[in-house]
């Protein structure tokens, strides 16, 4: 459906996006991560045909103008944009009319996102009386007026609670399910390994990796992590180099990758010795995949 070939931005000298290409088929969720200054924003820009890329290009279902990709795609980006003094359903029939739907097709379309993103009894409620959460869904909501097949949600639930981002994740899975693809950005991992079935982890604009979850697991051959803490971290590290186990520092937090299954009592004996506080397994998650993967410079 969508397919971004080979794009390259420059700003300047500075170079954001280099020969980065991924594609979405439809009802996915493509998640697109990296560190801040990735070129993610660009990327989504680029799409939405804000700004036009250097060389490359990006097609939806084969075609290329910027009419088609305006129709095409919808998008929520990270700040809200809808009028905070018109009502919901106000906001939806005035994008509506933006994107050149007739008055009757703009009254169906607001009833219908706003009850697609969960508003269908907040109507009539002014967009800035909205929690912070409601607001977001109001944007996705506009980002869904005009019938799109691929929708963009940069960074859609930052800054919000937990409840309000079980929300969101409900509202994305139902496009999904109803087969709009879906681009979305984030900086929450667990976001990101919950909804999205491909992940591309781009850094200094390029991609370094891409895949669902299971592929991106290559990049992290363990079977499970053990986080330590011990006043006796470089003991620690000493015997598990011994031991044949890679070490790594998430932030302060020293881990080791166990190759195979062990039980508690195993891992205890390996570190016999040493004096540890606390020990906590956990299985491999998408975070030591993504830590692993932009920590390195090398491009696939
Ligand atoms: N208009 C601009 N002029 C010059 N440089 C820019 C411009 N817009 C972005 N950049 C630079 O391009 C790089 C990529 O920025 P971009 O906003 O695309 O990254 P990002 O991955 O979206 O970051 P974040 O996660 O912080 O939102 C950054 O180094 C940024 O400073």
């Amino acid at each position: 459906m969508l397919e971004v070939r080979k794009i390259c931005k420059s700003y300047g000298k500075k170079q954001v996006l280099q020969d980065l290409s991924f594609a979405i088929q439809s009802g996915e969720v493509y998640g697109l991560l990296g560190p801040n200054g990735a070129g993610k924003t660009t990327t989504i820009s680029i799409l939405c045909g804000l700004i036009k890329a250097d060389r490359g290009s990006v097609m939806m279902n084969g075609q290329t103008s910027s009419g088609a990709m305006r129709s095409l795609i919808g998008i929520a980006p990270q700040e809200n944009i809808f009028y905070k003094s018109l009502t919901c359903e106000e906001n939806l029939r005035f994008f509506g009319q933006l994107y050149g739907l007739s008055n009757e097709l703009c009254r169906k379309q607001a009833k219908y996102c706003l009850e697609l993103v969960g508003l269908g009894d907040r109507a009539k409620s002014i967009a800035d009386t909205l929690s912070g959460g409601m607001q977001r869904r109001l944007s996705m909501a506009i980002a869904l007026v005009h019938q799109p097949q691929l929708v963009v949600l940069d960074e859609p639930t930052t800054g919000l609670d937990i409840e309000a981002r079980y929300e969101i994740w409900e509202v994305i899975r139902n496009l999904s399910s109803q087969d709009t693809a879906i681009l979305l950005t984030t900086h929450l991992l667990d976001e990101a390994e919950r909804l999205c079935q491909r992940i591309g982890i781009i850094k200094q604009g390029s991609l370094l990796a891409e895949g669902s979850l299971e592929e991106l697991r290559k990049y992290v051959p363990a079977k499970e992590i053990v986080l330590v803490c011990t006043p006796d971290e470089d003991l620690a590290i000493a015997r598990a180099i011994e031991l044949g186990f890679e070490y790594r520092h998430y932030g302060r937090e020293l881990s080791f990758w166990l190759p195979k299954a062990l039980e508690l009592k195993e891992i205890l004996e390996y570190f016999d010795g040493i004096t540890i506080d606390s020990i906590m397994r956990q299985p491999v998650r998408l975070e030591n995949i993504y830590v692993e993967v932009t920590r390195s410079l090398e491009v696939t």
